[in-house]
């Protein structure tokens, strides 16, 4: 029998370009372990090759918070999946920015979920799946009306040689394998290319995704292939080399494998704090797709969080694209309040204290201009008003800002950091903190406050906040 060299080699190959990267079946694992070695940080190294930007046409962002996000916390129930697919959808938008989730098959729950939520009948995002490579697993997929499949591709040696005791050539035939099981079935497989930013790019990744793209066109099927920065060690320097440069990558897959922009999706992990504008620079590098969870829930430090790819996506192209952003904050306040998960309060877009300030200074400006501190209109744009949390150094101009914002106090009626009012709050914050208190003041201390010093006054700022309907209380 040929060896796999021999198999995967030159005269196997489209020879669309001059760049005709074989598959390098080595007998030993190639960790780089120039820039991986275990007892060290890992190194970014420079080859100073840079590449050209190639921002695609279309771009779109898809979901993995019930399959990687939920590989994280304890599972979903089926309601919670039913009740976050559809704000998903509402964050979508008619255009199917948030064009796709995925979802697990394995348990009867699972496929209640994805059944409920199929039978929604939304186009956007589109339900996929995730399964184990198995010929029973796609008859699953197929019997469920599902269209699109993952299907674990690990590709670096780290995976093929020290967990899966493979070769390289071993790993290519079973992955081929699977993969022309989905295609029999009909299923349009996504190949998730674990571990690339570890993997050897021109021995392994292009000669595999070679192999891929000639499969694609023998069956007229579009097969994706997913980036997967499994570790986060993906970076956007200029002239970073490989593996972990992520423009080096997208622009490699598309220019020495032919993959077109339609089929390349990007997913990263948070691990080295690059997960957001790794993302956008394979966007910007060519991968028309993002694969994001919400509120980057995930694996160690997370995937890429949802939100802030459709903020992203609205700075890149200039228009929201009928997503609707105010989304963001129901899916936040929906796992605060109903999956009690603890959101960092500095968290950007959805944050408790995102756009809330307790300088002094900046509560000041904000009275004056609201422009000047806030970073774009969060009230009009996600619905959080901009906030001031009081604290020792917030002074009158914040606790007047604060005031009106809680009681939704506008024009005329709001009250100026001259009043007496303003002035009386003031003076108890810096009582207690004359007496040692440490901590800022919530909401409804700061309500106390203002009853004690002016029952009257209290009365009347609840009755208005009642009369335009809504309770007092800033997020
Ligand atoms: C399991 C794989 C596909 C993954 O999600 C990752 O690499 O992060």
């Amino acid at each position: 029998m040929a060896s796999a060299n021999e198999r995967y080699g030159r005269t196997n190959l489209l020879q669309e370009n001059d760049y005709n990267y074989t598959l390098q079946d080595v007998e030993q694992a190639n960790l780089f372990e120039d820039m991986f070695d275990y007892d060290q940080i890992p190194k970014i190294t420079f080859n100073h090759r840079t590449v050209p930007m190639h921002f695609p046409d279309e771009i779109w962002i898809t979901d993995t918070t019930f399959r990687d996000g939920q590989q994280a916390r304890i599972p979903f129930s089926v309601k919670e999946v039913v009740d976050l697919y559809k704000l998903l959808h509402k964050l979508s938008g008619p255009k199917g920015i948030i064009r796709q989730s995925e979802f697990f098959v394995y348990t009867e729950k699972d496929r209640r979920a994805l059944e409920e939520c199929m039978a929604l009948g939304y186009e956007f995002p589109e339900i996929t799946t995730w399964i184990r490579a198995n010929k029973k697993d796609f008859a699953l997929a197929k019997d469920m009306g599902i269209r699109e499949t993952g299907i674990l591709v690990s590709c670096s040696d780290y995976h093929i040689f020290n967990k899966m005791g493979m070769t390289r050539g071993q790993a290519l035939d079973k992955y081929l394998g699977v993969v022309k099981d989905a295609l029999d079935m009909g299923i349009v497989p996504r190949c998730h290319f674990e571990d690339i930013t570890r993997a050897d790019f021109y021995g392994f990744v292009v000669p595999f995704a070679r192999e891929l793209m000639k499969l694609r066109e023998e069956s007229g099927i579009p097969i994706k292939i997913r980036m997967c920065d499994t570790l986060g060690y993906g970076v956007t320097y200029p002239g970073a080399s490989l593996p972990r440069s992520v423009q080096g990558i997208v622009y490699g897959l598309r220019f020495y494998a032919n993959v077109p922009s339609r089929l390349l999706e990007w997913h990263g992990h948070n691990d080295f704090y690059k997960v957001v504008c790794n993302a956008a620079t394979a966007w910007l590098y060519g991968a028309s797709s993002v694969n994001c969870s919400m509120l980057g829930i995930g694996e160690r430090t997370g995937n890429c969080p949802i939100e802030a790819m459709a903020i992203e996506y609205v700075q890149l192209k200039g228009t929201q694209d009928g997503m609707d952003l105010r989304a963001i904050t129901e899916i936040a306040d929906y796992f605060e309040k109903e999956l009690k998960y603890d959101i960092n309060p500095r968290t950007p877009f959805v944050g408790r204290n995102f756009n809330s300030t307790r300088a002094g200074i900046h509560a000041d400006g904000l009275l004056k201009d609201e422009q000047i501190y806030n970073i774009f209109n969060t009230e009009k744009i996600l619905g959080r008003p901009v906030t001031v949390v009081i604290g020792e150094h917030s002074g009158l101009a914040g606790i007047a800002h604060w005031v009106n914002a809680h009681f939704k106090l506008e024009g005329a009626q709001k009250i100026d950091k001259k009043s007496g009012l303003v002035q009386k709050i003031k003076d108890e914050v810096d009582r207690q903190y004359a007496e040692g208190r440490t901590t800022s003041f919530g909401d409804n201390e700061l309500e106390m406050i203002i009853r004690d010093a002016d029952y009257m006054k209290y009365a009347a700022l609840c009755a208005h906040v009642a009369n335009i309907g809504d309770a007092p209380g800033q997020k």
